[in-house]
């Protein structure tokens, strides 16, 4: 029997289970949230719950069964939860509870020793993953990476490996979506799978936090969750099987459906479930757990209680729990790993004091202990480089990773320059002081820079357009319909966000809000259809422009100058990931260019040398006036509403407050109220609402011709349509003008030294990085 319970932003699952008999069972009268749910695990994409409604982290219960009991006040639902000697009668069904993103498969299934497992698949690293055999991984890793087919190692990662394995501190500092995740999470996974057993507390005990990974926002931290645990999950997959990384859609489905199969021959009973990450005694080997802001207080606290190797969290709810968890904030005090994801980012969300107590707790005494023995105990995982290394890191002290694709070189210096007695100078930027704060071990953590010049990545074309800041509802919509596709739209503010939502709607553009002020739910959720639809547009603020891995984003709009060099590098991320193109188009109104100006000095460039977008002019008219109309709707219907809302609001208030509102007052919203002029008034707005609605319809259904062409004779006007359509370049939605990729037609420029190279040929700086498009 399977039901649903919901509750709160947490909405979980009960698993079919075995219908358990009356007798067997005990009637527990719980209520949902003392039943014992464990996390259940979600396709990898994103993590941001594909085909899960964009819940935030789903959880299950098994062994329980709904009744409906008859009461004096009706059915009421009751949960009956099979005690354990039932449990053993029933052949010990696994109790254990997983953590966060490992999969519910049961025990059975599980691969129970790596080793084991290694030795009954054989995988062959040396010919499978050549790239990466020079590197110390654990087995699981490999296979983790092929499954994936992450073939090459990133050159981020190529450069953070070695050196994290050997135990150094790191910064490090690489172009947007350049696999910064891995680089700091795989060396971190390797060492909590090479110690697995022997950190494995008793089945009572909470494992203690191992390394603690800290991100600026709440859908990083999810996706940085997603994405380790996808690694461990892959991490058991069959030698054989491949993720489909490239459908984000099928991706976990067709893992799922050919881990079945092999197992199918193998002549085990068939699974249809994704398969688990590695486990150990029935637990994950490892577990990865995520908590941030949003979330319920209850499934954090079971989160908390089952205990996870690596917690990924927010600053700000971190320290909410820290306060209240003396255990928790024990083990803090000895992590092995502490990783800053997008550092810089986390002063300005304001998570400074936090991050501040934070980090406090992590400072240690230096301990002059044996080096652990960790990378030379196990001599099947020891690669060259541990071998030549004499340095490790000693028991009881901590390795620091902190990235980001914008840390200025000052501070890189900086960090460089100080040991361990150093103290911050006075004047020196927050982010200066916060991680001058950081327990780097090393006097010297190593900084490894491969960002490109300027911020910009190879494979992106960046544009500009000039225009009246009134006219940028115009410009978006002429973009939206000359180049359609996935289209990230960036705004300065709230409100900017709440005018423009209605009018996309209603000129018809699939468009969904991402901003602070949206409930956590809401916010996955539209990213959620934002990521299913290759035509959606997502009008959000910089909330949206740091880390986030939305699979093929075509094109990033700049609606309102960025404030800082770092936004518009970070904002630009999102699109041109992983090597694929991409497209961005600043959109510069007069009283905006000083600050372009600057926005591009500190860059190191100059605005000319980022090309025009051109606009067909005839075209734009005429998309004005639908733009035009469509806001003439939308505050037409505001003033409707606003008519209703102020008058309850006033008498809402009133109450509240235990006021009478004077008679005056009274009589006048009991007029309006009874038909008097507001009715009339409202009923004309809404007349003149439907006339104009009427009116945008018929404009939206006319076809948008450029000038110069016939629609009747395709073969006749100054431009033949009948050509386009025989070259397959025919435009359905501008009629005439050509069908073809933003950014191949940009005009004017002034290219000019290490970028204009880079933009002739765009694979030049990654000579030792080509997997992602193959
Ligand atoms: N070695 C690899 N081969 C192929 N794809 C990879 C590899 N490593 C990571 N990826 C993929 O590249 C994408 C970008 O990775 P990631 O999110 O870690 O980038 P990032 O550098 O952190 O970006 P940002 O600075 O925007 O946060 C992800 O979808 C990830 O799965």
């Amino acid at each position: 029997m399977a039901a649903t319970s919901q509750k709160g932003s947490a909405k979980r699952k009960l698993s079919a289970t075995p219908l358990l008999s009356r007798k067997r069972a005990k009637l527990d009268n719980l209520t949902t949230d003392q039943l014992p749910w464990k996390a259940s695990s979600r396709p990898r994409e994103v993590g941001l719950g594909d085909a899960f409604d964009g819940l935030l982290e789903l959880e299950e219960v098994d062994n329980v069964e709904v009744v409906y009991e008859e009461t004096d006040a009706g059915k009421v639902v009751r949960f009956n939860v099979k005690d354990e000697d039932d449990q053993q009668a029933l052949g010990g069904i696994e109790q254990d509870q997983a953590v966060a993103g490992s999969s519910s498969a049961p025990a059975e299934e599980a691969v129970a020793d790596p080793s084991q497992s290694e030795k009954d698949t054989p995988f062959d690293s040396t010919k499978m993953l050549p790239k990466w055999h020079r590197f110390t991984l654990h087995p699981q890793l490999r296979r983790a990476l092929y499954a994936q087919r992450f073939t090459d190692p990133t050159p981020i990662q190529s450069e953070t490996l070695p050196l994290a394995m050997k135990g150094k501190d790191i910064v490090g500092v690489a172009e947007t979506g350049s696999g910064k995740t891995l680089a700091y999470g795989l060396p971190i996974l390797h060492h909590l799978l090479a110690h697995a057993s022997s950190h494995e507390p008793t089945s009572k005990q909470r494992r203690p936090v191992r390394a603690l990974i800290l991100a600026p926002t709440r859908e990083l931290a999810l996706q940085v969750s997603s994405h380790l645990n996808a690694c461990l999950s892959a991490a058991s997959l069959p030698f054989g099987t491949a993720v489909d990384n490239d459908n984000p859609q099928t991706k976990d489905v067709i893992a799922s459906e050919k881990y079945s199969k092999v197992k199918g021959k193998g002549k085990e009973k068939e699974k249809t479930s994704a398969p688990s990450a590695p486990k150990l005694n029935g637990r994950p080997l490892v577990s990865v757990a995520a908590v941030v802001g949003g979330m319920s207080l209850q499934k954090q606290r079971r989160i908390l209680s089952r205990g996870a190797d690596v917690l990924v969290a927010t600053p700000g709810r971190l320290w909410d729990i820290i306060q209240e968890d003396d255990e928790l904030a024990g083990q803090i005090e000895h992590l092995r790993f502490l990783v800053l994801d997008e550092a810089d980012r986390m002063i300005e969300t304001g998570h400074f004091a936090e991050m501040d107590n934070i980090l406090r707790l992590t400072l240690r005494q230096a301990k002059e202990d044996a080096v652990e023995s960790e990378f030379e105990a196990e001599p099947p995982l020891v690669a060259e480089e541990e071998e030549e290394s004499k340095e490790g890191v000693k028991a009881g002290e901590m390795q620091t990773f902190v990235f980001s694709a914008t840390l200025s070189k000052d501070l890189q210096r900086n960090l460089k320059r100080r040991g361990r007695s150093w103290k911050a100078k006075k004047g020196g930027s927050a982010l200066d002081d916060l991680l001058l704060k950081l327990d780097f071990r090393d006097s010297e953590p190593a900084v490894i820079d491969i960002s490109p010049a300027g911020g910009v990545v190879a494979t992106l074309k960046e544009s500009r357009v000039e225009c009246l800041t009134n006219d940028k509802d115009a410009y978006l919509y002429y973009v939206l319909l000359r180049y359609p596709g996935r289209t990230l739209v960036f705004l300065s503010s709230i409100d900017g966000i709440r005018r423009l939502l209605p009018i996309m709607e209603l000129l018809q553009i699939p468009a969904y809000a991402l901003h602070s002020q949206l409930e956590q739910r809401q916010r996955l959720k539209n990213l959620d259809r934002f990521k299913s639809n290759p035509r959606a547009v997502l009008l959000a603020t910089d909330v949206a422009a740091r880390g986030l891995d939305i699979p093929a984003v075509d094109h990033v709009i700049h609606y309102q100058v960025p404030r800082t060099a770092d936004a518009y590098v970070h904002r630009n991320g999102r699109t041109a990931r992983a090597m694929r193109r991409g497209f961005s188009l600043l959109m510069c109104a007069p009283d905006e260019r000083r600050v372009v100006k600057a926005l591009f000095g500190s860059l190191g460039r100059q605005v000319d040398e980022v090309q025009e977008m051109p606009v067909e002019l005839y075209m734009l008219d005429k998309l004005k006036a639908r733009v035009q109309l469509a806001r003439q709707i939308d505050i037409s219907q505001h003033k409707e509403k606003k008519e209703k809302h102020d008058k309850n609001w006033l008498r809402e208030a009133a109450e509240a407050m235990e006021i009478d509102l004077d008679s005056d007052m009274e009589s006048s919203i009991e007029n309006e109220q009874r038909g008097a002029p507001s009715k009339q008034k409202r009923r004309s707005i809404s007349t003149k609402v439907s006339a104009m609605k009427a009116e945008l319809k018929g404009l939206l259904a006319q076809p948008l011709v450029a000038r110069g062409i016939s629609t009747r004779y395709i073969t006749s006007g100054s431009v033949p349509i009948a050509d386009q359509l025989l070259a397959g370049e025919y435009n359905e939605t501008m009629v005439g003008l050509k069908r073809i990729e933003a950014g191949s037609d940009l005009i004017g420029t002034k290219k000019r030294g290490r970028r204009a190279k880079q933009e002739d040929n765009p694979t030049a700086q990654f000579d030792e990085w080509k997997g992602f498009e193959s």
